[in-house]
C-alpha cells in the first residue's frame, strides 16, 4: 500500500513538476492520484511555504532549489504528543552553543515528542521544527528549524533521531503521518530559519520582525488554503451525491405511477441544492480571502503589519466555518445516498474523512473562532472609543444607537439581517464580560465565562462575511452572463441566504423585527426555490467538471452506470478471488461439527 502510494505520488508530483506548475495545481491533480491524501502533500503545502516564509534570502537560496527539485523532502513538526493548539506550551528545546555554533535539540519528555506531521513516518528526510529557543540561557519562544533527520542516500535515521509512523487514523492513511524524537541532537546556527529573528555566532538574539506572530505565517498560508480545498471537496461529494439522485428511483408516491428519482423528492433537493449553494459560496469566499491575504502579505513587505490582525481573524473563522460545513455537509450527501454512500467505492467515506480532518488541523474550530472573537470584542471596544472600524466590522456602526434592524426578505435585506445578528451577538458578548467583571471577576475569567457566546458570535460575523460576499460576488462575475446563467446563480446565491435565514430565525427574532409571518414567508419562498433549481441540479454539478478519474465513485459516474460499477467493484474485492474461504475450513467447519 505505501509503495503505490509513494509511486503515485512520485509519478503526480515529477510530472507536474515537469509542466512546471505551482504546487496548488499539484494538490488539485494529486486528486487524481489519491483518495485520501499524498504523503507529498506536506514538502509543497507546508515544507516550502515556510522555506519562502521563515527564511532570509540567502537561506532560501540555499533549501528552496533543493525542495523544489526534490532533492530534499520535507515536513512541517509543530505539534507534538502533548501541545496541538498551545504553541506558546511546546516542550522540544533548541538551545545554542556559542563554542561550536550549533543549536542542540532536545525531546525533554514523552509528551515532548513531536506527532502528526505528514510524510515523517516514512518518506521525509527534512523538517521544520518548532522548537522553544534558549540562547544565553533565555528562552524566546518557539522558532521554526530546518532539520535533516535522515540520511539522504539511506534514508536510514540520522543518529540522535527517533521517528516512526504513528498508525491508523480515520483517514488521511495515505500520509504516513510520523513521531519524531531529538537526543542532543545539534545542528548549524544557519539552520535557524532567520528572517524574523536571528541568533548571532555569539549567541545573541536579534529580533526583525515588529510582529511577534509572524512565525505563524505558514498557518495563515494553510488556512487560507483550506478555505478553497473546502469548497472543492465540497463540490466532489455533491456532483457525486446529485448524479446518484438522479440515477436512483425509490418508493411509490402515487400508486399507479414509476418510482420516481429520488432527487424529486424535496427533502433530497433540502439535502443537496445547499451543498452547491455552499460550494459556490466558499469558492468565491476562498478567492476574496486569497486577495487580502496577498495584499497583507504587500503591506508586510512594505513594512506595515496594521492590517495582520484583520487578516488573522479572518482566516480563523473561515477556516473554521468552511471546514466545518463541509464536514457536515458532505456527511448530509452520504446520507442522501442511502446504504450505497456508505460504501468506500462511492468515495463519500474517503471525503469525509479528509474534510473532518480539516476541521481539527491547521487550528481546531473552537480555537480558532475563539480568536476571531478576540478581535471582534478588540474591535467593539475600539467602537466605544471613537476609533475607525476596518471594513469587514463597518456594519458594527449600525448596533451603536442599539436600534432592532426592521426586517427586509429581499436578498440585500436578509444580508443585512445577519449582520445585525452579528453586532448584536458581539455586543451581548461585551455585555457578559463587564457584567462578570463589575461581580467581582478577573478580565480573564469573565473571557471564560463568555467563551461559548463567543464562539457564537464568531460564527455569526464569520456567516455574515461570507453572506455579504457570496452575494456581492455573485453579482459581479454574473454581470456579462446570459440571463439563463445569471438566473441560476441567483437562484443558489439566493438559496444561501434563505437557508441560514431559517437556520438562525432564533438570531433574527433576537436582533431584527423578524415576525412569524415572516419566517413562513421566507420558508415558503425556500421550498418554491427549491422546485426552481431541480431542473438545473445535475447540470449544475456538471458544471464542475469532474472527470470519473477524480471523483473515484461508482455512484458520481458521468456515464451513471451505478448498478454495474458497484458490482465490478464488489468483484474485485479479496474476499471474491475464491468462493470458499479458507476459514470456513479452519474454523466454521470444526466450530460446527463442535470440534472447537
Ligand atoms: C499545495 C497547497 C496546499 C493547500 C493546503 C492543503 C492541505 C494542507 C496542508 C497540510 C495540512 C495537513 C497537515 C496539517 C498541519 C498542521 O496542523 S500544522 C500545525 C497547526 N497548528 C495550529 O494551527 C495551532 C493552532 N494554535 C494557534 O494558532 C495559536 O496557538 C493560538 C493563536 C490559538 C493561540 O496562541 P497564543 O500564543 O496563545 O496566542 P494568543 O491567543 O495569546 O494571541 C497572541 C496574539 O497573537 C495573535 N495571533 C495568534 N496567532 C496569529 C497568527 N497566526 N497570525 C497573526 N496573529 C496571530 C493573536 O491575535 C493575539 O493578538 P492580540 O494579543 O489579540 O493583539
Ligand atoms: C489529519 C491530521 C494531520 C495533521 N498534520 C499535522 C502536521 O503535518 N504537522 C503538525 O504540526 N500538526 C499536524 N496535525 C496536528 C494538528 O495541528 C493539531 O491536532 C491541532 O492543532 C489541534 O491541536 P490538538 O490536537 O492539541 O488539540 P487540543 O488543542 O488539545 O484540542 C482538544 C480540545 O481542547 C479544546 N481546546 C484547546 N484549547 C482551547 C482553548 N484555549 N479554549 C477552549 N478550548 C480549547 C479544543 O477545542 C478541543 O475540543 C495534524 C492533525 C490531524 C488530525
Amino acid at each position: 500500500m505505501y509503495g503505490q502510494i509513494v509511486r503515485d505520488g512520485l509519478v503526480n508530483v515529477t510530472g507536474i513538476e515537469d509542466l512546471g506548475l505551482t504546487s496548488p495545481v499539484l494538490q488539485r491533480t494529486s486528486d487524481a492520484f489519491f483518495k485520501e491524501i499524498s504523503p507529498f502533500l506536506l514538502h509543497f503545502g507546508m515544507f516550502v511555504p515556510t522555506i519562502i516564509g521563515q527564511c532570509t534570502p540567502e537561506q532560501q537560496a540555499k533549501w528552496l532549489p533543493l525542495a523544489m527539485d526534490l532533492k530534499i523532502i520535507g515536513t512541517y513538526a509543530q505539534t507534538e504528543l502533548g501541545h496541538g493548539t498551545f504553541i506558546r506550551g511546546l516542550e522540544t528545546t533548541a538551545t545554542y552553543d556559542a563554542s561550536t555554533e550549533q543549536f542542540i535539540l532536545k525531546t525533554p519528555k514523552l509528551s515532548s515528542y513531536k506527532w502528526w506531521a505528514g510524510g515523517l513516518g516514512k518518506t521525509a528526510n527534512h523538517c521544520i521544527v518548532l522548537a522553544q529557543l534558549y540562547t544565553k540561557g533565555v528562552c524566546h519562544g518557539p522558532h521554526p528549524f530546518i532539520v535533516q533527520i535522515r540520511d539522504t542516500e539511506t534514508h536510514m535515521p540520522l543518529p540522535g533521531i527517533k521517528v516512526g509512523e504513528i498508525g491508523p487514523k480515520l483517514g488521511f492513511n495515505t500520509a504516513d503521518n510520523g513521531f519524531l524524537g531529538f537526543e542532543d541532537f545539534r545542528i548549524p546556527r544557519e539552520n535557524l530559519m532567520m528572517k524574523n529573528a536571528q541568533v548571532t555566532k555569539d549567541g545573541t538574539y536579534v529580533k526583525v520582525a515588529r510582529h511577534g506572530k509572524l512565525t505563524y505565517g505558514t498557518m495563515v498560508f494553510v488556512r487560507v488554503m483550506l478555505v478553497s480545498d473546502m469548497a472543492y471537496c465540497l463540490a466532489k461529494a455533491v456532483t457525486i451525491a446529485v448524479r446518484y439522485s438522479a440515477v436512483r428511483r425509490q418508493s411509490q408516491p402515487k400508486p399507479d405511477q414509476p418510482e420516481p428519482q429520488v432527487l424529486d423528492y424535496l427533502t433530497q433537493q433540502h439535502k443537496l441544492f445547499i451543498c452547491i449553494s455552499t460550494a459556490h459560496a466558499m469558492k468565491l469566499t476562498s478567492t476574496w480571502l486569497w486577495n487580502t491575504f496577498t495584499g497583507v502579505l504587500a503591506d508586510m513587505r512594505d513594512g506595515n503589519t496594521d492590517t495582520l490582525p484583520e487578516l488573522h481573524a479572518l482566516s480563523s473563522c473561515l477556516k473554521a466555518i468552511s471546514t466545518s460545513d463541509t464536514s457536515a455537509l458532505i456527511e448530509q450527501c452520504r446520507f442522501a445516498c442511502g446504504g450505497h454512500g456508505y460504501m468506500y467505492s462511492s468515495n463519500l467515506p474517503a471525503l469525509y474523512s479528509f474534510a473532518t480532518a480539516t476541521r481539527t488541523y491547521e487550528g481546531d474550530y473552537t480555537v480558532l473562532l475563539l480568536q476571531t472573537a478576540r478581535f471582534l470584542v478588540k474591535s467593539w471596544e475600539q467602537m466605544d472609543e471613537g476609533k475607525p472600524l476596518t471594513p469587514t466590522l463597518a456594519y458594527l456602526e449600525q448596533s451603536r444607537n442599539g436600534s432592532q434592524v426592521s426586517w427586509d426578505d429581499s436578498p440585500e435585506g436578509i444580508v443585512r439581517g445577519f449582520d445585525a445578528v452579528a453586532a448584536g451577538r458581539i455586543g451581548a458578548c461585551v455585555k457578559s464580560i463587564r457584567k462578570h467583571i463589575n461581580n467581582g471577576m478577573d478580565y480573564e475569567d469573565a473571557w471564560q465565562m463568555t467563551t461559548v457566546q463567543l464562539v457564537g458570535a464568531a460564527e455569526a460575523h464569520c456567516r455574515a462575511v461570507i453572506c455579504r460576499v457570496y452575494r456581492d460576488e455573485t453579482a459581479r462575475l454574473t454581470a456579462g452572463c446570459s440571463p439563463g446563467v445569471k438566473a441560476v446563480l441567483d437562484q443558489l446565491s439566493t438559496l444561501y441566504l434563505l437557508y441560514w435565514a431559517l437556520e438562525r430565525t432564533g438570531d433574527l427574532l433576537r436582533f431584527s423585527s423578524l415576525s412569524e409571518r415572516d419566517i413562513e414567508n421566507l420558508q415558503a419562498r425556500y421550498e418554491a426555490l427549491l422546485l426552481k433549481i431541480r431542473p438545473n441540479a445535475v447540470g449544475l454539478v456538471d458544471a464542475f467538471d469532474f472527470r470519473d478519474e477524480v471523483l473515484m465513485s461508482t455512484l458520481g459516474s458521468y456515464d451513471g452506470r451505478v448498478y454495474e460499477r458497484l458490482m465490478e467493484e464488489a468483484l474485485k474485492t479479496p474476499l471474491n478471488r475464491e468462493p470458499v474461504s479458507d476459514s470456513f475450513h479452519k474454523y466454521i467447519k470444526p466450530m460446527m461439527q463442535g470440534k472447537l
